[in-house]
């Protein structure tokens, strides 16, 4: 079977990588995925300037899968552009920049400064951060998702993505697709972010598990792979020429399959590669090719969108 997946003009051995925000912070954690058999590496969503995050503990195992109020830790863009900059682009696999702006002038700058640098990378704009107190997710407002995004384009002439934030309703669904249809120059959306503010309480200590915001964070795994599929399935619906990536709770080949045949071009893999570290590529990589020989698919596109309906 062939795992192979080209799009925007990267070309990935296979559909897997990181999901922004784990094992991509420092450029060891990079190099760690980059090393595995992960088909593409993302960095950690950055800001203008480096910062510490919240307070710890700020992830947490659940029952189901994971919480997280990380708040944005990261080393500042510098640390990311310059990774970008002595990055083997020739090694095959594509580097993704994730970038998160604590405001729209900062997501300007920092998009400038990569359009400067003129890299083979690609941007992947967070607009669904649920963990700043007092920040809404951008993703949320359509109204400020097109005002972010037609800044955006006006200095940012090359292909980019966003990362999205999960939606619940078709309305939504179609508002947001309808903001995102109109620019020509977005041209995949990753599906989805966590499913922010959440509460995981432990009852032996009668306690949440994660001390920022009262214990409220971010929900990956298990919990999120129905919303997930919605929205990948939606959107590849919704959206006129352009990828969707899926993301959450992919933990098997099983659940990467579900996300392709909601419509996926490749996966992301977040709290599974938390817990079980960069081993889990090669494992899901093997158990995605194990059941498209079992179902007698050859390529990814031989079943990728092909989700039946009743
Ligand atoms: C960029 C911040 C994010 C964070 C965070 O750094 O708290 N956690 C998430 O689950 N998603 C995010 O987008």
């Amino acid at each position: 079977v062939d795992l192979s997946v080209s799009w925007l003009g990267v070309n990935m051995e296979n559909p897997l990588y990181n999901a922004s925000g784990v094992m991509c912070r420092s450029r060891e954690e990079l190099d760690a995925v980059a090393a595995s058999a992960a088909g593409a590496v993302v960095t950690k969503s950055c800001t203008l300037s480096p910062r510490e995050g919240n307070p710890e503990p700020r992830y947490a195992r659940a029952p189901h899968g994971s919480i997280n109020s990380m708040g944005l830790p990261n080393a500042g863009y510098e640390y990311y552009l310059d990774y970008a900059k002595n990055y083997d682009h020739a090694s095959g696999k594509p580097l993704f920049v994730s970038v998160s702006g604590m405001t729209l002038e900062e997501n300007l700058t920092m998009l400038k400064a990569f359009r400067d640098a003129d890299l083979p990378c690609l941007v992947e704009l967070n607009l669904s951060c649920p963990n700043l107190p007092g920040k809404a997710q951008i993703g949320y407002d359509f109204a400020a998702s097109s005002h972010v995004l037609s800044e955006v384009v006006k200095v940012y002439d090359k292909p980019f993505g966003v990362k999205l934030p999960p939606y619940f309703d078709p309305v939504h669904f179609a508002e947001m697709a309808s903001v995102l249809n109109s620019f020509p120059s977005l041209k995949y959306v990753t599906c989805i972010n966590s499913v922010g503010n959440g509460l995981v309480i432990d009852i032996d200590s009668e306690s949440v598990v994660i001390k920022p915001k009262a214990g409220l964070g971010g929900l990956g795994g298990d919990y999120v792979l129905p919303t997930a599929l919605a929205n990948v399935r939606e959107f590849s619906r919704l959206l006129d020429g352009k990828h969707v990536i899926g993301c959450g709770g992919i933990k098997s080949g099983r659940e990467a399959f579900m996300h392709i045949l909601a419509g996926a071009t490749a996966v992301q893999v977040g709290t599974c590669l938390y817990e079980e570290g960069a081993g889990c590529f090669a494992r899901i990589r093997d158990e995605l090719a194990a059941i498209m020989e079992e179902k007698g698919y050859r390529t990814l596109a031989d079943f990728r969108g092909k989700l039946l309906t009743m």
